[in-house]
């Protein structure tokens, strides 16, 4: 198996990471806007822009993921397990075709990412 090389190869992960949110029942109630094909598709655009910023440095992402999880939060809670079902996820779609150092870039920054995002959701439920 070969390494992640560029956004055709995200666009691959990111769509299977997707069908498997979609078809989890504890994390698919955050997606459900994304059973829309539309919706998905430009949603997919915007994730390939921040995965390929994040590996590849393309400076391709300029919006606020943490901004848009903490608004998400209000409406629909989210919690330690469904951190770790998404980044279950994520690893397994991955895994599925890729392996090598961006593979394990990839892996950690989603992890260093989610648990700053969680702490933030902690703290934002102990000040309202
Ligand atoms: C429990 C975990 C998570 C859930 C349920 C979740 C759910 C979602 C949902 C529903 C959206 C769409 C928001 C909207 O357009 O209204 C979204 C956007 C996004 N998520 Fe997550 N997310 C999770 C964790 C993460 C993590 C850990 C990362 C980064 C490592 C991440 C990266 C993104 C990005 C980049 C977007 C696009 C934001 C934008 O429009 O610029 N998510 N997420």
């Amino acid at each position: 198996m070969r390494d992640i090389q560029n956004r055709t190869d995200l666009k691959v992960i990111v769509e299977l990471f997707y069908e498997k949110l979609l078809s989890d029942k504890k994390i698919n109630h955050f997606f459900e806007k994304f059973r829309d094909p539309k919706t998905l598709a430009e949603h997919l655009d915007i994730l390939v822009d921040f995965w390929d910023n994040i590996v590849f440095y393309s400076g391709t992402y300029q919006r606020n993921a943490m901004a848009s999880h903490l608004m998400l939060h209000r409406g629909h809670p989210m919690k330690p397990e469904h951190f770790d079902t998404w980044l279950n996820h994520l690893s397994a779609a991955i895994d599925k075709n890729f392996q090598g150092d961006n593979c394990h870039i990839l892996k950690t920054r989603a992890l260093s990412i989610a648990t700053v995002m969680r702490i933030k959701i902690n703290e934002l439920d102990q000040n309202s």
